[in-house]
């Protein structure tokens, strides 16, 4: 036994070997090492003819799902090896074969069911990238290509696959795998050579889809894209050992489909989980998220992952959720029906895996009852998309009709203990279930007619061992046994005999049990067959099913917390009146989230310079802004009086400061280095959100850098893209009237004496004070720190340092200014050095180093 298992570890080095052995899985050696570590296991020893004991612990057969999770969670790959055959049959070492590998992107039976568990392939060829993701629980498969590693970031954020697979060159890109391992917590295996060939992956897909050419495939213009999906493919057969018959078609999809979120604004903008705590609720997920199936609520994620930038088809969803709010009544009886839906995905998933059980078969029929209930609704809905979705669902009654007469209502779990058939669905079936519950009395009813027959008045049918089923005759009967009858054994004062009547009805009652369970367990199989044969109308189904709950969701929600259809716009004017923070709002007690406005356009009203005090709510005013841009682009309504959106190609935050030691980078580093990426990936229809940047270094650099970065943004030959800017640097306020397209608004506040009051309105005009010491006495701070710090603001306030914007005119030529940045500094030979700065020609990053530089320089003479 050892010997098998050696040879089969040899193959399977890179997993932990889970070795089946009666009820348990066994580890050994190393491996055993490992998952007692891991799973908190007992390590014991089995001799195995070496000098040594061998390590080895074990897990029992039926709760091995949670320690494979365990495991699989902190990335090991678990072979799993079962008997493959019968160990009563077995002619000595029972034959084991390794059925699956599980990885963290092919587990098939992740804790959260309302997200997607990835796996993604990603193949680096020159500077292309080709990705291909899947989901192997709900056969999802996509495939697109990017050209930079930005986008191939963004695409890794977006889908947040547990697993990725890959060629050598992505291992050795500059992508920072440590960062994807510890802070996304993905699996990075980098795979051998001989995936990514040409020629192999295109006869993978093409004898997988069982098509001619990969253009049928929309593959002809995607060779990246081909071998990751080809790739991918191959490394679900390995892994799986599976036809894969559930994986029924592959999307092909562009990024320049969807809005494009980085991904620190995707966590800064909490869309699906907290910045802190990483938890749903409190995101605005956890706000829009009213659907009633997993599968909805993976659509929908997938949905608030995904903005879409096309107009038409935004407003294809608004039209929807419209109409689902005029049908109020209908909306909520659909709501009802989508109750009791199971997850059609994953259960048609694991009836094409072979794993169901009669139990998700239950699942799966009472899932198809609702069906045409929701149909039938549907058809009071006219707008397109609704309209779509009712042609895409089959009802599938020849499914529900094959489970209703086949499958017993209340099933045990397991497939091989019988119980599973219906009475009536198979005439054998029938018989030996007759034949187990009523063979005593056919024992009984054939005693009673041989002894009426033969006149034998004490002839009993009795049962051992040896002979079975016997007719037991005593002496004094002997002459009235008829000669049918075969003698089978002679005792001192009775004979046994047996008839072929006797026989046939011992092998009936004894041989019913043993052939029923083979029967149905037969039967079962053959009914899980004849519906993994119908994986595509289901699947298709399903996926219009959790579509219509997605909007039905959006609907409720939209009526709930009276959020308004947004009016897009395609001239780039975003303005809301009376917005909200969807997710603040329902955090604030008694109503008492005070609504503002928001006007943004591409001419005078380009950047917004925000200041206030500190808890004033400028953060809360512009990630509202951004949620309330990202919820129109969703297809979802937003959360205020009325919104006139101007669709967005991006969306970039910059907000607040956090150390990411992970990654070894100083606060600052991390800061100036998202701003760059900022700046240099902007465009004059994306809307950034800047909150108080240059924070993390002296006031002086920082004041500085900020009022560069509004100089670059607001000039629309350079960048021109939608701004709020939140900051401390009342300096800045200066830049109103000098620089086209800036305006100063600020929040509002009430002093009372020493304390201040917040009013949460934003108003026009800039704050002239921070009250950053009133705030510091409302959190509690000591006395004498706040007297003290009181006095030392006065004493710096007399030291008047200022700067003065640069005097850009309407459409300024950065090329042909002069630079007025610090005409306060006397000393001639910084200012020359200023005068002869070509900022226009520069990166951003360097713009913002060279002005370091000099901030530096001033300070040092200072
Ligand atoms: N419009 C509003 N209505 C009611 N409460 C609000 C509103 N805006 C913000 N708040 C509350 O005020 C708190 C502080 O808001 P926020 O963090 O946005 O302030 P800030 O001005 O960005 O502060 P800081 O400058 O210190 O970062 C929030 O936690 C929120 O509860």
């Amino acid at each position: 036994m050892m010997q098998q298992y050696l040879k089969t570890k040899e193959e399977y080095k890179d997993c932990i070997l889970f070795y089946r052995l009666g009820d348990f899985y066994e580890m050994f050696f190393e491996d055993a090492k490992v998952a007692s570590r891991e799973l908190e296991l007992t390590l014991t020893g089995k001799s195995c003819g070496l000098e040594e004991r061998a390590p080895m612990c074990g897990v029992p057969y039926h709760a091995v799902e949670g320690y494979l999770n365990r495991l699989v969670s902190r990335g090991y790959k678990v072979a799993i090896c079962e008997q493959v055959e019968d160990p009563k049959e077995a002619k000595g070492l029972v034959a084991r074969e390794v059925v699956r590998i599980v990885t963290p992107g092919t587990n098939l039976s992740t804790a959260d069911e309302t997200r997607n568990n990835y796996l993604m392939c990603i193949v680096c060829l020159s500077d292309h990238y080709g990705i291909s993701t899947a989901d192997i629980t709900t056969g999802d498969y996509l495939v697109t290509e990017v050209d930079s590693e930005r986008k191939l970031l963004d695409e890794i954020n977006k889908f947040a696959p547990a697993e990725i697979i890959c060629n050598e060159a992505f291992s050795m890109s500059g992508v920072d795998l440590e960062d994807l391992k510890f802070r996304l917590n993905i699996a990075v295996y980098p795979l051998e050579s001989w995936y990514f060939d040409d020629e192999l992956c295109r006869k993978t897909l093409l004898e997988h889809f069982q098509v001619a050419s990969l253009q049928g495939l929309g593959l002809t213009d995607l060779n990246c894209g081909m071998i990751a999906a080809g790739a991918l493919l191959k490394y679900l057969y390995e892994t799986q050992k599976q036809p894969l018959t559930h994986m029924t078609h592959l999307q092909t999809y562009t990024i320049g489909k969807y809005m494009i979120i980085d991904s620190s604004s995707r966590r800064n903008l909490e869309l699906t989980e907290t910045l802190r705590e990483k938890l749903k609720r409190g995101s605005l997920l956890w706000v829009l998220d009213k659907t009633r199936t997993a599968m909805g609520a993976r659509a929908l994620r997938n949905m608030v992952e995904q903005p879409l930038i096309d107009r038409a088809e935004i407003e294809k969803r608004h039209e929807a959720i419209a109409e689902l709010n005029d049908h109020v009544i209908t909306r909520e009886e659909l709501r009802e029906y989508l109750n009791p839906i199971y997850d059609l995905e994953r259960l048609i998933g694991r009836i094409s895996y072979q794993t169901a059980n009669p139990r998700d078969l239950i699942a799966f029929r009472t899932s198809l009852e609702m069906l045409p209930h929701i149909h039938t609704l549907l058809e009071e809905f006219s707008s397109p998309l609704l309209s779509e979705l009712r042609e895409e669902m089959d009802v599938l009654e020849d499914m529900q009709a094959l489970i209703e007469k086949s499958i017993q209502e209340d099933p045990p779990i397991s497939i091989r203990d019988g119980d599973i058939i219906r009475d009536g669905y198979h005439e054998d079936v029938d018989r030996y279930r007759k034949a187990k519950t009523e063979g005593k009395s056919w024992l009984a009813k054939l005693e009673a007619e041989e002894r009426e027959k033969t006149g034998i008045k004490n002839l009993k049918i009795k049962y051992n061992k040896v002979f079975g089923y016997y007719l037991e005759v005593t002496n004094s009967y002997k002459d009235l046994v008829p000669d049918t009858w075969m003698r089978k054994q002679t005792l001192t004062n009775a004979e046994r005999y047996i008839t072929p009547e006797l026989k046939e009805l011992e092998d009936t009652i004894l041989g019913a049990e043993e052939k029923l369970t083979a029967l149905e367990y037969a039967l079962f199989c053959e009914i899980r067959e004849q519906i993994a044969s119908q994986v595509l109308r289901i699947q298709r189904t399903a996926k219009a099913v959790a579509m219509v709950d997605v909007f039905t969701s959006l609907a409720f929600v939209a009526e709930r917390n009276r959020f308004v259809r947004p009016v897009m716009n395609e001239k780039g004017v975003i303005d809301i009146r009376g917005g909200r923070h969807p997710v603040v709002e329902q955090m604030t007690d008694n109503d008492m989230f005070i609504p503002n406005d928001t006007y943004l356009d591409n001419g005078s009203n380009r950047i917004s310079i925000i200041t206030g005090p500190n808890m004033a709510g400028k953060s809360t005013y512009m990630r509202q802004t951004a949620l309330i841009v990202l919820m129109a682009q969703v297809g979802s309504f937003v959360p205020a009086d009325s919104a006139r959106i101007g669709i967005v190609d991006r969306i970039f935050t910059r907000v607040g400061a956090s150390d990411d030691l992970a990654s070894g980078q100083s606060t600052f580093m991390v800061e100036m280095t998202e701003v760059a990426n900022i700046l240099r990936n902007a465009t004059s229809k994306s809307l950034l959100i800047l909150d108080e940047i240059g924070r993390g270094t002296s006031t002086f650099d920082g004041l500085a850098i900020a009022w560069a970065v509004i100089e670059y943004i607001s000039n629309p030959k350079i960048l021109g893209a939608k701004t709020l800017f939140a900051t401390h640097y009342h300096e800045l306020t200066e830049l109103e009237g000098s620089l086209a397209g800036v305006n100063n608004y600020c929040i509002a506040v009430k002093e009372k004496g020493d304390d201040i009051v917040f009013l949460r309105k934003i108003i026009r005009g800039g704050a002239d004070k921070s009250y950053g010491i009133q705030v510091a006495k409302l959190a509690g701070v000591p006395d004498p720190v706040i007297s003290r710090a009181k006095e030392l603001v006065e004493e710096l306030s007399a030291a008047d340092i200022s700067l003065k914007p640069r005097a850009v005119a309407a459409e300024p030529d950065m090329e042909a200014e002069q630079i007025s940045l610090f005409d306060t500094v006397k000393d001639d030979d910084i200012i020359t050095e200023i005068r002869d700065m070509d900022l226009g020609n520069m990166t951003p990053l360097d713009a913002l180093n060279t002005i370091y530089r000099l901030q530096n320089k001033i300070r040092n003479r200072w």
